[in-house]
């Protein structure tokens, strides 16, 4: 089973002498087709975790593991086919500025060894899923925050992530906005069976979640109480 699974992972940092306690001590596991929250504030270790998830920082203790796989384990060729694995969203685009949503939606596949045809028809298929084939030839500076946003959830789902790693995905966006981009990935990651990992100091943003797990200053708790969410207005608004 695809799963990841995170036991007892710690990451400290010392700057200036003083030792920052950024991770200390997380054990979570992601199922496939399920939304996991991280809700913290700024500095709890948020980004900390998902760097440790996407196998980009290495714990100091404790394991990651993917799919039963111990990331630590990894060769550098295999680490980096992991990460392709992965799709990221992020509270910034990182869209290529000249370049179409089309194009930016296709880019992973591109990178991949895809022909441009057939990337692009890929892509195309996902701009549709995301309510933005009418848009596919206009690039980024043409396009709402929102519809941005989509265009990357098209990038990130054209390639078939096996894990979403999303980090503060919605703080771009206001509030009606935010509650449309996460029905729509959230909606995508069930339907698909794909696993999410979803970073988030925003209550709006982690009602969208299965579970929610608390984190304060690297330490996690899981909420006992936490209810799906009433997953918020239509696609159509993002
Ligand atoms: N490379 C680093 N070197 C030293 N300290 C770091 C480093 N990266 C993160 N930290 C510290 O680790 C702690 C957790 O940071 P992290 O970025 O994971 O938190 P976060 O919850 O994602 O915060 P934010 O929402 O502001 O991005 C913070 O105190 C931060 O200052």
């Amino acid at each position: 089973m695809t799963a990841l699974e995170l036991d007892a992972v710690a990451k400290h940092y010392t700057t200036g002498g003083e030792i920052v306690r950024a991770v200390d001590g997380v054990s979570l596991t992601v199922l496939p087709g399920e939304i996991v929250a991280l809700y913290g504030p700024s500095g709890s270790g948020k980004t900390t975790l998902l760097e440790l998830a996407a196998g980009t920082q290495t714990p100091d203790r404790g394991t990651v593991r993917f799919g039963g796989v111990d990331l630590a384990t990894l060769s550098y060729a295999d680490a980096a086919s992991y990460r392709r694995s992965l799709g990221f969203v992020f509270q910034r685009f990182y869209l290529h500025p000249g370049t179409s949503a089309l194009d930016n939606a296709a880019m992973k596949l591109l990178f991949a060894g895809w022909t441009p045809r057939r990337a692009k028809l890929h892509a195309m298929e996902w701009l549709k899923r995301v309510g933005l084939e009418k848009r596919a030839r206009h690039t980024p500076s043409k396009l709402s925050m929102g519809e941005q946003q989509r265009v990357v959830i098209a990038r990130a789902l054209a390639g078939e992530p096996k894990l979403i790693l999303a980090d503060e995905p919605t703080a771009s966006l206001d509030t009606e906005r935010g509650r449309a981009t996460l029905a729509l990935l959230s909606g995508i990651c069930h339907e698909r069976g794909v696993g999410m990992l979803l970073a988030t100091h925003d209550p709006d943003a982690a009602a969208f979640a299965d579970r929610v797990c608390d984190l304060r200053d690297g330490v996690l708790t899981e909420r006992a109480d936490h209810l799906p969410a009433d997953r918020g207005p239509d696609v159509a608004r993002a």
